[in-house]
Parts: C-alpha cells; sequence; structure tokens
C-alpha cells in the first residue's frame, strides 16, 4: 500500500479487527517485532528513513506514539511524572502540565508507577507522552479505546488542536460516531486484510457503494 499522512490534517485509519492497523502503526514509527519480514520504504519530508538508529533518534521528538497498550510507553520502575518531565527536559515542547490536560491525564495520578494506573489512565498517560514533545508525526493507537464518552470528545479535540497547530496525526480507531460528530477528520484509510481498500474524505467515503466501508459509518445497521 502508498498512502501519506499531511502535516496539519487528522488522517484516521480504520478496519476490522486484525486487519493490520497496529503493524501499520508499528512500521511507520521503527517498531515492527524483530521477527518481521519488511519491505517498503517509510518517507519523513521527502526522505527515507533508513535503520534502526534512525528511528530511535526520530521517535519522541519527531514521531511521536501512542501504542495500543498505553502501559508499553513507560519503564515499569518508574512513576509517570518522573518519566514525563524526563521527556520534557529532553525534548522540550509542552509542559507536563499541559500535555496532561490535552491528554485529559489527571495530574493525581502523576507520582503513581504506570501498573497502579487504570487502562484509560495510563492510555491517557502514555498520550500526553506522545504529544508533549509537539512531534511532526504523531501516530495513535486506539486512543479513546478505554475512555468514556466525554473524555473521549476532549480527547479528539486535543488530537485537532495538535493538528492545527500542524502535526500529521494519524489515528487509528473504530470511533467512527464521535470523529464524524466533531468533524475532526480530514482524510480517512480503510484497510481490510492488509490491504488499502479505500481513502478519501470522510464526505466522499460515507457515500461509496461499499458494503465494508459502510459498515464503519452505520456499525449498528441503521
Ligand atoms: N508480533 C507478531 N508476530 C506475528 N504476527 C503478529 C504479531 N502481532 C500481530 N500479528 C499479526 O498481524 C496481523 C495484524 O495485527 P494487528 O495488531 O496489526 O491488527 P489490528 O488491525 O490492529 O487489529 P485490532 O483492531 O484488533 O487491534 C494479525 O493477523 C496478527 O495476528
Amino acid at each position: 500500500m502508498s498512502f501519506a499522512v499531511p502535516e496539519g490534517r487528522v488522517t484516521a485509519l480504520l478496519g476490522e479487527s486484525g486487519c493490520g492497523k497496529s503493524m501499520l502503526a508499528a512500521a511507520l514509527t521503527g517498531s515492527l517485532p524483530a521477527s518481521a519480514q519488511r519491505t517498503g520504504v517509510v518517507l519523513l519530508d521527502g526522505e527515507p528513513v533508513v535503520d534502526q538508529r534512525e528511528w530511535r533518534r526520530l521517535r519522541g521528538k519527531t514521531i511521536g506514539f501512542l501504542p495500543q497498550e498505553g502501559v508499553t510507553a513507560f519503564d515499569p520502575g518508574t512513576d509517570v511524572g518522573s518519566q514525563l518531565r524526563a521527556l520534557r527536559e529532553r525534548h522540550g515542547g509542552w509542559s507536563v502540565e499541559k500535555a496532561c490536560a490535552a491528554a485529559q491525564y489527571p495530574a493525581e495520578a502523576l507520582s503513581l508507577l504506570p501498573e497502579q494506573h487504570s487502562s484509560g489512565q495510563i492510555q491517557r498517560a502514555a498520550l500526553a507522552a506522545a504529544i508533549l514533545p509537539i512531534p511532526k508525526l504523531l501516530v495513535v493507537d486506539e486512543p479513546t479505546a478505554s475512555l468514556d464518552t466525554a473524555t473521549a470528545y476532549a480527547v479528539w479535540e486535543s488530537l485537532r488542536t495538535c493538528a492545527d497547530a500542524g502535526t500529521a496525526v494519524l489515528a487509528i480507531t473504530h470511533d467512527v460516531p464521535k470523529l464524524l460528530d466533531l468533524a475532526i477528520v480530514d482524510h480517512m484509510l480503510f484497510l481490510r486484510d492488509g490491504d488499502l481498500v479505500a481513502a478519501g474524505s470522510p464526505g466522499s467515503l460515507r457515500t461509496l457503494p461499499d458494503l465494508y466501508v459502510q459498515g464503519f459509518f452505520s456499525p449498528l445497521g441503521t
């Protein structure tokens, strides 16, 4: 497949469970499993990313990544607050307080170890870590999966704010109704069995006569 994630835009990546969304996120952030066979190339600002050393340099400051399991973004032995402060010292960007507020992460949890968080809390902590350095590319894997409705809406608004400030946002999600409610998304990519089967604006895809794509717009068959 071939596609672009433009700066200043929110691109949503959708597809049925197991179709390869998280693998694609891993490919775009240089974090594929060691056993993966790789073909193709990722271009960042038109330049190919060549090796693991470069991926390590890019991750954090240039490429922010919210993994599907937020807890994997943290060192298990150190409280989240210390880890966010270390990120701020290393990369600059937003203050810890601003990143936490944007991610809807409660400041009173900062002193807790990663494992002492609920799944929704650690997901928001990992989002704070991903957006704090103000990356050029932000890849978020199901950022609202464990969140209540109001918090999920606020997180989508924050991702839109990141894009409006210039970040290229790629959001893996099943949360189509909220995206459409808020008009958050500029572009949508639909994946099926590892292939890109449809791409376009929400308006153009909403009326596409394709049962697979329509299933995401009307999950209850309405
Ligand atoms: N570490 C791994 N080694 C080998 N295969 C893997 C590994 N992780 C995932 N896969 C396989 O890659 C395929 C795509 O998985 P992926 O996690 O990208 O799906 P997904 O679209 O993100 O699904 P979901 O919506 O359920 O999170 C699946 O068939 C899965 O079994």
